[in-house]
C-alpha cells in the first residue's frame, strides 16, 4: 500500500453522520463481560431468594464495619436495639394512655391516671429521637471507612497480585465491577441501619398488635406480601437494565477518557475524528437512555399493581379492626392504640422491603467486588522465599511462555546467559518477544515452561520482593509520575546520601539539564494536570526513565528501547556511559536502533519467540540471517549527496 493512497478521499471533517452500526458492531467496542453470570444473577432475584439472602447481606454490612471500627458497629447495634425497645415501650404507654383517657369519671381525674403513661410515652419519644441522632452519626461515620476499606482491599488484592492475573479474561472488566461494588459498600451500611431500623419498628409494633389481639399480627404481615413482591421485581427490572447496558455505558466511560485525555487532544484536532467519537458517543447514550426509559416505565407499572393491592389488604386489616372493636373483643384504649401500632407495623414493613431490595441490589454489586477480591488474592504472589544476592548469572534454561489470553506460544525454548560485567543486545522484528523475555529474566512473570535462573535459582524459588531488589527496568511505556523530580528518580526509596546519589543518576542519564532548567530544581513538581506541576516533553520523561533505573542500582540492568525519544547528544550520553554502568551488573538492552547494539558484548536476535542468532556485531553483520537483513535495511538510506552520486554512478 502506497502512503498518499489514503490522500485519494479526504474526509469530510464537518459530516458528523456516524455509521451507529459500527458502534454496535466493533469487536474493540463489545466489552463482554468475561466469565461473569449477570443475568443469572438476576434471575435469582426473587422475593423469596431476597428473604433468604438478607440475614448474610445484614452479616456482610456488619462484618465490614466490625473490620473498620469495632466500637462505632457494636454502639451502632446497641442504639438500634434500645431504640426497638423504646418504641415498644411508647406504643405500650399509647394503649395505656388511651385506656386512662376513655375510662368513665371525672377528666382531671383521667388526666391525673393517665400522666405516668404520658410521661412514659415523651421520654420514649425524647430516647428515640436521640437514639436516632446517634444512629445517623455512627453510619455516617462507618459508611465512608467502609467504601476505604473495601477499595484498600481490592489495591492491596491487585497490587500484590502475580502480573499474569491482569493478563486473565475479563480481568480488566471484573476490576471495574468490583470498582463499583467497592464504592456501594457504604450503601450497604446505611441500607443495613434502615432495614434494621425498620425492623425494630416492626417487631416492637408486633409486640403491641400480639397483646392487643393476635388476629392482627398474621394479618399485618400477610398484607404486606404484595408489596414485597412488587418492590423486589421492581429491583430486578432495574438491576437487569444495569446488566443490558453495562457493556455500553463501558464504551462511553472510554470514550470519555479518550476525548478529555490532553495525550489525544492534538490528534482528535488534527484527524478530525471528533465527530465519529461523538456519535458513537451519542449512539451509546441514546441506547442507554432508551433501555433505562423502559425499565423505569416497567418499574414503575409493576410499583402501581404493589400499591394497589397493598391498598386492598390493608383495607382488610382495617375492616378487621373494626369488627373486632364492634364485637367487643377489643376495647376501644385498644383499638386507638392498634391504629399507632398499624401504622408503624405498615412503616416498618414498607421500610424493610425497600431496604431490603435496595440492599439486595447493593449486595449483588458487593458480590462483585467480594469475587474480585478473592480472585486477585488467589494469584496473590506465591513462590519461594529464597533472597537472592545481586545476581552474577541470568539464566533463561529453555523457557516457554504463553500468555493466559493467547492462543499460541510467545516463547518458545529460549536459553540465554547473561553474565555480571556483560551487556546483552537483543534484537528482533516486532512482536517477536524481547519484552516478554525481558520480563521473565526481570522475574516479573513465571514461564510457562523451563526455568528462569539466577545464580542457579529458579525464579519460582526467590521472594519475588526481595528479588526485584536488585533489578532496574526502563520499559517501552515507562511511568510519568504525578510528583516531584526528586521523587521521580528515587521512587520513595532515597539513599543514605540523598540528593547526591539522584543528582549523580540524572547526570548519567541528561536528567540533569532538565533539572537546571526546571524553576525548583528537584523540588519542581512534575505533573501538569495538577496546578502548579510542569510539564516535560517525553524526551525529558525519558531521561527521567533512565535516571530511576541507574539510582536504583540492582545487579540486572534492563533497557527496553531506553532513548526512542532521546535527542542524539542525550542518546550519545547515555551509551557512552553505558558501559561504565554495566561494570558491576549484567545489563539487557533492547533496541531496534542496531547501530547501538553494537555497544553490546553479544547481540542476541529473536524471530517468532526463538532466539536465531547470537554472536558480535561483527560476526552477526557478515552473517546471512535477520540481523544482516535488519541491518541492511536500516542502512539503506544513504544522505542525499551520497544518493546523488549513487545515481551518477
Ligand atoms: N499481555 C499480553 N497478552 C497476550 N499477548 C501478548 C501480551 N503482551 C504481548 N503479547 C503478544 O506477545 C507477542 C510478543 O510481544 P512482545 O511485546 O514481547 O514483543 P516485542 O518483541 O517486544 O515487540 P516490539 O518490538 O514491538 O516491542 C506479540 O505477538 C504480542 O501480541
Amino acid at each position: 500500500m502506497t502512503l498518499d493512497a489514503t490522500t485519494d478521499s479526504t474526509p469530510d471533517s464537518t459530516d458528523s453522520t456516524v455509521d451507529s452500526s459500527t458502534a454496535a458492531t466493533d469487536e474493540a467496542l463489545r466489552f463482554a463481560l468475561q466469565g461473569e453470570d449477570l443475568e443469572g444473577d438476576a434471575q435469582r432475584m426473587t422475593t423469596a431468594g431476597m428473604a433468604r439472602r438478607l440475614p448474610r447481606l445484614l452479616r456482610e454490612a456488619l462484618a465490614l464495619a466490625w473490620r473498620v471500627d469495632r466500637r462505632a458497629a457494636v454502639a451502632l447495634l446497641a442504639c438500634q436495639l434500645v431504640s426497638a425497645i423504646t418504641g415498644a415501650l411508647g406504643l405500650l404507654a399509647t394503649n395505656q394512655t388511651i385506656t386512662a383517657l376513655v375510662a368513665s369519671g371525672h377528666i382531671t381525674a383521667r388526666l391525673r391516671q393517665a400522666v405516668p403513661a404520658i410521661c412514659v410515652l415523651a421520654g420514649a419519644a425524647g430516647l428515640r429521637a436521640l437514639f436516632g441522632i446517634a444512629i445517623t452519626a455512627l453510619s455516617n461515620r462507618l459508611s465512608p471507612m467502609v467504601t476505604r476499606e473495601a477499595q484498600f482491599m481490592m489495591l492491596d488484592a491487585a497490587t500484590n497480585a502475580e502480573l499474569s492475573a491482569y493478563d486473565h479474561p475479563g480481568f480488566n472488566d471484573r476490576w471495574d465491577l468490583a470498582d463499583r461494588g467497592a464504592a456501594t459498600a457504604s450503601d450497604m451500611i446505611g441500607l443495613s441501619q434502615n432495614l434494621i431500623s425498620s425492623a425494630a419498628s416492626l417487631v416492637s409494633a408486633a409486640v403491641v398488635l400480639a397483646i392487643i389481639h393476635p388476629l392482627l399480627l398474621p394479618l399485618t404481615l400477610l398484607a404486606a406480601i404484595p408489596q414485597a413482591v412488587a418492590a423486589t421485581r421492581a429491583a430486578r427490572v432495574a438491576y437487569e437494565a444495569m446488566i443490558a447496558t453495562s457493556g455500553l455505558r463501558r464504551v462511553m466511560g472510554m470514550l470519555r477518557w479518550h476525548l478529555g485525555d490532553k495525550w489525544q487532544a492534538d490528534q482528535i484536532r488534527s484527524d478530525t475524528i471528533a465527530p465519529y467519537l461523538l456519535g458513537k458517543y451519542s449512539a451509546a447514550a441514546e441506547e442507554v437512555e432508551r433501555q433505562t426509559n423502559r425499565a423505569v416505565w416497567r418499574g414503575a407499572r409493576i410499583s402501581l399493581v404493589g400499591s394497589v393491592a397493598a391498598g386492598l389488604t390493608s383495607g382488610a386489616v382495617w375492616v378487621t379492626l373494626a369488627l373486632l372493636l364492634s364485637a367487643g373483643l377489643i376495647s376501644i384504649g385498644s383499638a386507638g392504640t392498634a391504629v399507632f401500632a398499624l401504622r408503624a407495623a405498615s412503616q416498618g414493613l414498607q421500610g424493610m422491603v425497600g431496604y431490603g431490595a435496595q440492599l439486595f441490589r447493593s449486595g449483588l454489586y458487593l458480590d462483585h467486588w467480594s469475587t474480585f477480591v478473592a480472585e486477585a488474592s488467589g494469584m496473590r504472589l506465591a513462590r519461594g522465599h529464597g533472597v537472592p544476592e545481586a545476581p552474577a548469572v541470568v539464566a533463561a534454561r529453555k523457557v516457554s511462555f504463553t500468555y493466559p489470553t493467547a492462543e499460541k506460544e510467545t516463547l518458545h525454548e529460549v536459553d540465554l546467559e547473561i553474565r555480571r560485567g556483560e551487556i546483552v543486545a537483543l534484537i528482533g522484528e516486532n512482536g517477536s518477544g524481547k519484552s516478554t523475555l525481558m520480563r521473565l529474566l526481570c522475574g516479573l512473570n513465571l514461564p510457562t515452561a523451563g526455568a528462569v535462573e539466577w545464580d542457579g535459582v529458579d525464579t519460582r524459588e526467590l521472594d519475588p520482593h526481595a528479588l526485584w531488589r536488585h533489578v532496574a527496568v526502563v520499559p517501552q511505556e515507562f511511568a510519568r509520575w504525578p510528583m516531584s523530580a526528586r521523587e521521580n528518580i528515587h521512587l520513595g526509596q532515597p539513599r543514605p546520601d540523598g540528593d547526591t546519589s539522584v543528582l549523580r543518576a540524572a547526570a548519567a542519564s541528561g536528567a540533569d539539564d532538565v533539572i537546571a532548567s526546571l524553576r525548583s530544581g528537584l523540588d519542581t513538581l512534575l505533573a501538569r494536570e495538577f496546578w502548579g506541576g510542569v510539564a516535560l516533553s517525553s524526551g525529558q520523561w525519558q531521561r527521567f526513565a533512565v535516571a530511576r533505573s541507574l539510582h536504583r542500582g540492582g545487579g540486572l540492568l534492563v533497557l527496553d528501547e531506553p532513548t526512542s525519544d532521546l535527542d542524539p547528544r542525550a542518546e550519545h550520553r547515555i551509551f557512552t556511559g553505558l558501559r561504565e554502568i554495566a561494570a558491576d551488573r549484567a545489563v539487557i538492552l533492547v533496541t531496534h536502533n542496531l547501530a547501538n547494539a553494537s555497544v553490546a558484548d553479544r547481540i542476541v536476535c529473536m524471530e517468532g519467540g526463538r532466539i536465531t542468532q547470537s554472536g558480535s556485531f561483527a560476526e552477526l553483520v557478515n552473517q546471512p540471517g535477520i540481523f544482516q537483513r535488519l541491518w541492511s535495511l536500516q542502512s539503506d538510506r544513504p544522505i542525499p549527496e551520497q544518493r546523488h552520486q549513487d545515481q551518477k554512478d
